[in-house]
């Protein structure tokens, strides 16, 4: 099959990464998303729900949305979630299996610092898609990056972790910016400033 990885932190997870994912499946016939949190995201800070809340915000998330599954392998190999170390273990448990990597138009100019980036696009296809704010050339990317990297349209959605936390914090609406169990997991664990 063709398994479109949704990697993220997740801290949390909002329509802006389920619309990606969507788009990336649609557009290059991807057979099935698998959304995977990182334990600790490399070159980011600390998150602020810990790795076991974010993993079951994505479950709540993507629960009995067809062809949309969770993977925990990160949570499972700890430590610094880099995507090499995790591809080279999907590689070996799902050898029948071809892998493609989502990632926003920010982590796209962000793939030349990757750990490992030549080995791991010399297998491994990227689907980049557009992200308000982020200019996505494939032009400005190493040679060797830029045919690794295929493009999928999407509804531009001017949402991140960052903003809908700080929505939060404040006491704004994040309705219809995150999905509603989401919502409600978070005010039910009180994360984020609000109150359980
Ligand atoms: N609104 C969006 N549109 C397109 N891609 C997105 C969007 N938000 C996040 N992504 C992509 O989803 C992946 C995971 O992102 P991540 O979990 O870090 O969310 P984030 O909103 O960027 O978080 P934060 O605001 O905390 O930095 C990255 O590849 C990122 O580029
Ligand atoms: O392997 C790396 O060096 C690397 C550097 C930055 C990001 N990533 C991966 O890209 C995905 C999105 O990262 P982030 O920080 O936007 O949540 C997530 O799966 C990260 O593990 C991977």
């Amino acid at each position: 099959m063709k398994i479109g990885i949704m990697g993220g932190t997740f801290d949390p997870i909002h329509m802006g990464h389920l619309l990606a994912a969507e788009a990336a499946m649609d557009s290059h016939e991807l057979d099935e998303i698998w959304f995977m949190p990182s334990h600790v995201p490399p070159h980011k800070r600390e998150a602020g729900a810990s790795g076991q809340q974010r993993l079951e915000m994505t479950e709540a998330a993507v629960k009995e949305v067809q062809h949309y599954e969770v993977l925990g392998i990160e949570m499972e190999l700890g430590g610094v979630s880099y995507t090499i170390d995790t591809m080279k273990e999907l590689w070996r448990r799902y050898p029948q299996h071809e892998f493609y990597f989502i990632v926003g138009a920010d982590m796209v100019n962000y793939l030349p610092k990757w750990e490992q980036i030549e080995e791991l696009a010399e297998r491994l296809t990227f689907i980049g898609v557009g992200r308000p704010g982020f200019q996505l050339h494939l032009d400005d990317l190493p040679e060797a990056l830029q045919d690794r990297v295929l493009l999928a349209e999407m509804p531009l959605v001017d949402i991140s972790s960052t903003a809908v936390r700080r929505r939060f914090a404040k006491g704004h609406s994040v309705r219809f910016m995150i999905p509603d169990a989401v919502h409600q997991y978070i005010v039910r664990s009180g994360l984020y400033g609000t109150k359980p």
